[in-house]
């Protein structure tokens, strides 16, 4: 392998992880290496582990974040309240806004300046242990991003956004502070040094932070049980040595639970000797799995997603509807297209595991999206006050707004330049890897929800249909019998 230290890295963090008071580190668990399967390090059971063994636990104050690095405390009045309402915490702000930090930057600037210290950090050991090098879309070449095809995960990457956010409100601080982020004599870093470190310490929070619940908050009592990481912004982030050591899966079997002084690392069902501690990250499609952490799941498939723009659907409509332009044109002039949601998203809309981390039930898409019905049915009734006759009745409307659906996904389905037969047989073949193998895999799971739902508006067109027949069937009955 390329860094022969790595096991010798693990070793010494897990031993300065162990003297850290309040630690523990159950004896029949151990850090491996996992690169040959792509995934890094991971935790595994040396043993069989019965259900609810305490794996390990971490004393908060082993937590990166404003209240345990010093920096808080050099550079008072730079952090923002711990409570906030930024809504993704991601590192997707334009730049412009003013004020305090929020969580996201406010952590991204704890990191350099831990980092900065370098031997001088206590957390110098878990810093050895984070990655240098990514797989999450940020980091992909064009040529990668291709490989993605029609996928508008693609427009979600934000790398530009996070650019000029790092150079709006993280370079300001670390430039007019550097007496305080770097140590006496060190090197000072080049602005484009600056700027790649913080992409860096924003890709690994993004794939290893935690939001940290507050105990003393009184947790909602409804919400305790909650297996997905809230990542809502309303809680306070921070990075957790060795919970963030495991990997993840939709199929899990272990817990992290937040308690006052400690995180504690629970198996959730037996676990067998070989087999690895997973995590959960919540159920993300795979296109949002690679974005966020860099790797696809065939177990995160179920929660794959796709989205249809309103401009395609409007492409359909008018393929399905006989209207003229004039009356399209009227019809469209009623509306703010402010009003209008631009893009629509279709999901199976799945339950989540149940509390041993395992999915039961259906994983096939049941409906189709009730707002996208709704936006097409106001510009339908619209058509419709102008031209009674190309719209008589509900249930033409029915039959044209699911006409238009099915042509929508059909034209989605039609921006990606492969089949599901060609992607399937890539992945079958295993002519591709890494990258462009996950980015198949993305694109796949896209094609394949775009086809159920494709059946999905065939059927109910259907069943409009028959239930139409069988409204009239009645009366036609009655009338023979009279
Ligand atoms: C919280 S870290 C887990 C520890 C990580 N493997 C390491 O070596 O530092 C999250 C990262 O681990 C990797 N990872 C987590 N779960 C994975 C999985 N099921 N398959 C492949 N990689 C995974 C991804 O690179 C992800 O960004």
């Amino acid at each position: 392998m390329a860094d022969p230290t790595f096991n010798e890295k693990s070793a010494k963090f897990l031993a300065w992880f162990k003297t850290l008071p309040g630690a523990s580190f159950h004896e029949d668990i151990e850090i491996r290496d996992l690169r040959s399967d792509g995934r890094g390090r991971g935790i595994i059971a040396k043993t069989d582990i019965p259900e609810d063994t305490v794996l390990f636990t971490i004393p908060r104050a082993a937590i990166i974040n404003t209240q345990t690095s010093e920096l808080a405390q050099k550079l008072p009045g730079a952090f923002a309240p711990t409570v906030l309402d930024d809504t993704d915490n991601e590192a997707d702000d334009d730049g412009t806004e003013s004020g305090p930090p929020d969580n996201w930057v406010s952590l991204i600037l704890v990191m350099i300046y831990e980092y900065l210290q370098g031997e001088n950090s206590r957390w110098k050991r878990y810093f050895d242990v984070l990655p240098t090098g990514f797989d999450t879309l940020m980091w992909w070449s064009d040529a990668d991003l291709d490989w993605l095809q029609a996928s508008s995960i693609v427009a979600k990457i934000g790398k530009d956004d996070a650019d000029s956010m790092f150079r709006a409100r993280i370079l300001p601080i670390v430039e007019q502070n550097a007496h305080i982020f770097y140590p006496c004599g060190a090197e000072k870093l080049s602005e484009d040094e600056l700027i790649l470190l913080a992409h860096r310490i924003g890709s690994t929070i993004m794939a290893y932070a935690f939001d940290l619940e507050n105990d003393e908050d009184g947790a909602d009592p409804e919400e305790e049980d909650e297996w997905v990481e809230d990542r809502e912004g309303k809680i306070l982030m921070g990075m957790v040595p060795m919970a963030d050591i495991l990997n993840a899966d939709a199929e899990f079997n272990a817990h992290v639970s937040h308690e006052e002084d400690s995180l504690t690392v629970t198996a959730i069902r037996p676990i067998a000797a070989g087999q690895e501690i997973l995590n959960y990250y919540g159920p993300l499609g795979n296109g949002e799995l690679l974005r966020r952490y860099g790797y696809t799941s065939i177990h995160h498939a179920r929660y794959d997603v796709v989205e249809v723009p309103w401009n395609l659907v409007v492409s359909a409509l008018k393929q399905v509807l006989p209207v003229d332009n004039t009356i399209w044109g009227q019809a469209s002039a009623q509306f703010d297209p402010e009003d209008f949601e631009d893009a629509f998203v279709i999901d199976r809309d799945l339950d989540e595991p149940d509390s041993q981390g395992q999915y039961h039930g259906s994983k096939t898409l049941k409906s189709l999206p009730e707002d996208l019905r709704e936006q097409i049915n106001t510009i339908l009734k619209a058509i419709r006050k102008l031209s009674p006759a190309t719209i008589p009745d509900k249930q033409r409307r029915d039959e044209i707004c699911l006409s238009a659906m099915g042509r929508a996904f059909e034209l989605k389905l039609a921006e990606y330049p492969t089949s599901t037969a060609q992607d399937e047989k890539l992945l079958s073949s295993n002519t591709v890897s890494g990258r462009p193998r996950m980015a198949v895999f993305v694109r796949y799971g896209e094609k394949l929800i775009l086809q159920e739902a494709i059946s999905l508006a065939s059927e109910k067109i259907n069943g409009v249909i028959v239930s139409h027949d069988e409204d009239i069937q009645p009366s036609a009955k009655r009338l023979r019998t009279k």
